[in-house]
Parts: structure tokens; sequence; C-alpha cells
């Protein structure tokens, strides 16, 4: 998906590793060498001036990531202890760990080891091989680690008791780093839930073996330059080129949401935009911009009848639009088969009479809504997560699409859009708060609603109007209102060369 890097599960990495080793270009040892290295080189990178450096290696391969790395800051002059268990790793970790012994101690993994009087903590206990919460001596080294905030944490992989399928801690204490470095690629977890606010700063090592990883069906949405080409327009376009979006707007009083999204529509390159209100509302809707066309739509005969126009090729359902409004234009629209976004009262209106949908739509719900369509799959997700892989967001959106035959984007700081065939994204924006304000998510139905207009698949539109959404609020800033986010997109896509 327009060549966003690639999020791989922790079964999917266990696979390309795997494949990796056998086809005989890579030992298991060398590629801990690799991710051991890399840490103890981005420590070296912010800490360039050797202190003192505790290192907490757990039972598995984080471990011997963990002896690697205590070696590395041993030779740059550091002066490191290290804490692990008396216990026989794997052969690649054993190797590490007997490399270490030959330099220095191992001290027991306790709580009454650890001390205040060091400047770094690297945390090698676990990484994608979590598959409990921690108990015992290491759960009480997590809370004295929660009990020391100061104490600058580098994770090795993630910071340890965090599932990095889902972003969820499986300890409660689940340690809040300064950076983490992580291998190869991005998990889930280091971009949903408690992740980003546990990471920190979050730096993706090479350790070369892209070339073996699955081909993924996920994608982290972020900007990206490529985009240019996807959001640029030929020098022999015409305005029928980039579609007819329509957006439908509540009555009277109500026009508010779908002027939003029909401005957002605009500014993203549909090339004609037409609010519909009910004719009793079409006065309200005089004025700027100029840009945008209005219609009356009182009911569904009106709506089957302007969708006999085969230009209209994206249509908005849901902001401010009423929720009796929303279900009597539901039949109409999806009879269409048309490209469509349903959001608020839309989505409402689904919940109380759910209906067909198709491939062609994309939901917008945030999780009160999703709520309301999957109860089943919001409770599941508000059970606490004891073992992993725990349940994330990631896996109820790609269960509600896959349930609904439609697209669905569950909004949030962590946004997650996936299609029914399980192609799927997260976009990250856990640095925009402020994008909880009234409107922001009309903006992002009319953002989806021109992306649909101008020919993106469902879940690539859901995607892009997400990245640019977020991009458009931080450049913005505190004190962004909804009306800001259309008008800055213009800079965004300058930005991208565009
Ligand atoms: N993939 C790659 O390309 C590369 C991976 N590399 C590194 O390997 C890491 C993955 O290593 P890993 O699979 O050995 O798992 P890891 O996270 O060390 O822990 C698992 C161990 O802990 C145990 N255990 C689990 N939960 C527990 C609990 N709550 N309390 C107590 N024990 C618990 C579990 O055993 P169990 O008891 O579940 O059988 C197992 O023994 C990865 O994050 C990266 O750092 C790099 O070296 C090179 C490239
Ligand atoms: N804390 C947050 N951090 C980042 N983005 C957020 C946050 N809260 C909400 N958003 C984003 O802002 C938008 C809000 O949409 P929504 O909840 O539908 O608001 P409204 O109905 O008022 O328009 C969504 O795009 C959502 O992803
Ligand atoms: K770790």
């Amino acid at each position: 998906m327009f060549d966003w890097p690639q999020i791989q599960t922790t079964a999917q990495m266990r696979a390309t590793e795997s494949a990796a080793m056998a086809s005989g270009a890579v030992s298991g040892v060398q590629l801990m060498q690799r991710a051991g290295m890399a840490v103890a080189g981005q420590i070296r990178l912010r800490w360039p001036k050797p202190g003192r450096a505790t290192v907490l290696c757990g039972p598995g391969n984080n471990g011997g990531d963990g002896y690697v790395i205590a070696r590395h800051l041993h030779r740059a002059g550091w002066a490191v202890r290290v804490l692990g268990l008396d216990n026989t790793p794997g052969p690649d970790a054993d190797a590490m760990k007997r490399d270490w012994r030959a330099l220095g101690p191992i001290r027991p993994l306790t709580p009454q080891q650890m001390s205040a009087e060091c400047d770094l903590v690297v945390d090698a206990l676990f990484g994608t091989g979590l598959t409990r919460a921690p108990d015992g001596d290491i759960a009480r080294i997590l809370g004295w680690l929660q009990g020391h905030p100061s104490l600058p944490v580098v994770a090795v992989d993630c910071p340890s008791g965090l599932c990095m399928d889902s972003g969820r801690p499986l300890h409660a204490a689940a340690p809040r780093c300064q950076l983490t470095v992580a291998f190869d690629s991005l998990k889930p977890g280091h971009l949903l839930a408690q992740g980003p606010r546990l990471c920190g700063r979050l730096v993706i090592e090479d350790i070369g073996i892209a070339p073996w990883r699955d081909a993924s069906t996920l994608h982290r949405a972020t900007l990206h330059p490529g985009l240019n080409k996807v959001l640029g327009k030929q020098p022999d376009s015409h305005k029928y080129g980039s579609g007819h979006a329509l957006i439908v707007a509540g009555g009277r009083g109500k026009g508010g949401a779908a002027q939003l999204a029909a401005q957002a529509a605009l500014r993203i390159g549909a090339g004609l935009v037409t609010i519909c209100p009910p004719d009793a509302a079409l006065p309200e809707h005089a004025g700027a911009p100029w840009a945008l066309m209005r219609q009356s739509i009182d009911d569904a005969a009106d709506l089957s009848q302007t969708l006999a126009d085969p230009r209209i090729s994206a249509i908005c359902l849901g902001p401010g639009c009423g929720v009796d409004r929303a279900a009597q234009l539901l039949p109409p629209l999806l009879a269409s088969g048309r490209a469509c976004v349903l959001d608020a009262d839309a989505l409402t209106a689904l919940s109380e009479h759910p209906r067909a949908l198709h491939a062609n739509c994309v939901l917008t719900p945030h999780m009160g809504e999703f709520a309301r369509l999957f109860p089943d799959l919001a409770q599941a997700l508000n059970t606490p997560a004891k073992t992993g892989p725990a349940l994330s967001k990631l896996h109820i959106t790609r269960q509600a699409a896959a349930r609904c035959g439609a697209t669905v984007l569950l909004k949030g700081a962590d946004t997650v859009m996936a299609a029914p065939d399980g192609q799927a994204a997260i976009h990250s924006a856990f640095d925009t708060p402020f994008l909880a304000t009234a409107g922001a998510g009309d903006v992002l139905s009319g953002l989806i609603a021109g992306l649909l207009a101008r020919g993106q698949t469902p879940v690539a539109a859901a995607a892009l109007a997400a990245t640019l959404h977020s991009a458009a609020a931080r450049h913005i800033g505190p004190g962004l209102i909804a009306d800001d986010i259309p008008q800055a997109i213009p800079r965004i896509l300058r930005d991208l060369n565009v």
C-alpha cells in the first residue's frame, strides 16, 4: 500500500527470522550480534560519554541481545553491571552469555541488585517471546523501574511486559522507556494502545533479514515522499477526471458537519463536490466556499435519481445528517454500489437497522460507535489482557471488516483501518490530542470521500485520509478547530511536493 513501511506481527517476525536462517545466509548468533550491536550503537549515539549501565537480561533471546549490548558498552568504556538468570537459554543466547562472562560477572536478576547509582538501564528482559505477565523477581524489578522514573531506560525490541502484537501491557509495571530499538520491522504493539507511550523514541534497526519477510498485509500509514505521485494531478487533467463527491447534509441548523466534510473533499482534490441538504435547509448553504455546488435531496427517491448520474463517484453520509434521514437514505445509497463513507448518524442508523454493506463502503466509527455496531468485539477488547498475543484494536477492526464486508476505520490516537480481505494499516498520532474536538471526524470523512471520488480503493483512501488529517493537525497545533484542518491541507500537499 503506497510503499508504506511494513508492520510484522511477532509470528511473522519469527517466520522471517527462520526463513533467513534456513537460507543459510545468516545464523542465529549473527542475528543476535547484529541486534545487540545496533542497540549499543544507538546508545553510544545518544549518550556519547561513557557512563554506568545496568543491563537486565531475561531468559530468552531478548536476554541474549542484552549480553551482546553489555559487551559492546564495556568495550566502549562504560561501567557495565549485568543482571541475569541462572538458566541455560537457547544456544545462541547461551553463547552470548559465555562471551560476556569472559569480561565480567552476572549478578542475580533480583530487585535487591537494582541501584539508582547508574546512568542507564538496558531492558533486555522480554521481547517478542512474552507469553504471559511477568511475575516474581522480574515483576518486582519492573515495579522498581516504575518507582525510578527519572532513570533512563532503553528497551531492546520493546519495553518488557508490553505485548508487541497489541500494545497492551501484560504487566501493570511495563517500563516507560526513553528509547526503544526494534529489529527489522515495526510490530503492531509499537503503534497501538499503550505502546507509543511506553516505547518513547522508537528506532527500527535493519539486521539484514528484510529479503525474507513475509509479504505483509499490514502497513504503517505515515507521511511518505511517494505520496506525491498518488495525490498529484497530471497536466492534462480535467475536473471529471478527479471525480464528483456528494456530501449529504442534515436539516435546518445541522449543516455545519457536512460543510466541514465538503470542504475537506474539495481540498483533497475531488474534481467536483456537491453538498445535499433537504430543500428546507438549502438557503443555509448559500455563501462561501463558492467552489461548492448545492443540490437539495429530500428523500430516498431524490437520492436514487441523483445517483443515476454515473459521474458521481463517492458519497458521504452521516455527519450532521440525523439518524432518521440517514436510515431513509441508506437503502438507495447501498443499492447504488457506489463508493461511500458512512459516519456518525449513518453508523447509528446502521446499528439500529443493520443492512448488507458492500466492498466500496468505508465505515468510520469512533470506539463508542464501534461498540454499538460490534458489541462483542468491543467487549472482548475491554477484557484485561493476561496472555500474549493479546487481542488488539487491529484484530477487532479486521474482524469487523470481514464480518460486515466493508472497510472499517476505527478512530483514535491509534487509528486502524482494515478491508474485508485482511489488508490493514495503522496510523498512530499520539502527538495530536487536540484533534479530539467537535467536527474533526467530519473532516476525516470528507477527506475519505474526496479520495474515494478520485478513485482510491476504500482502505487506501481511509489510510491516506487519516495520515493527511493528522499531518494537517500537527501543522496547526494546539488551538486547532475542525474548520482549520481543510485549510491546512494545501500546505501539507505542498510539503509533499504534490
Ligand atoms: N526475531 C528476530 O529476527 C530476532 C530476534 N532477536 C531477539 O529475540 C527476541 C525474541 O526472543 P525469544 O523468542 O527467545 O523471546 P524473549 O522475548 O526473549 O522471551 C521469551 C522467553 O521468556 C519466557 N517467557 C515468556 N513470558 C514470560 C514471563 N512472563 N515470565 C517468565 N518467562 C517468560 C519464554 O519461555 P516460555 O516460558 O514462554 O516457554 C522464553 O524463554 C526478540 O525480541 C529480539 O530481542 C534478536 O536476537 C535477533 C533477531
Ligand atoms: N487523543 C487523540 N489523539 C489523536 N487523534 C485523535 C484523538 N482523539 C480523536 N482523534 C481523532 O480526531 C477525530 C475525531 O473524530 P470524532 O470522534 O468522530 O469527532 P467528531 O464526531 O466530533 O467529528 C478522529 O479522526 C480521531 O482519530
Ligand atoms: K525488552
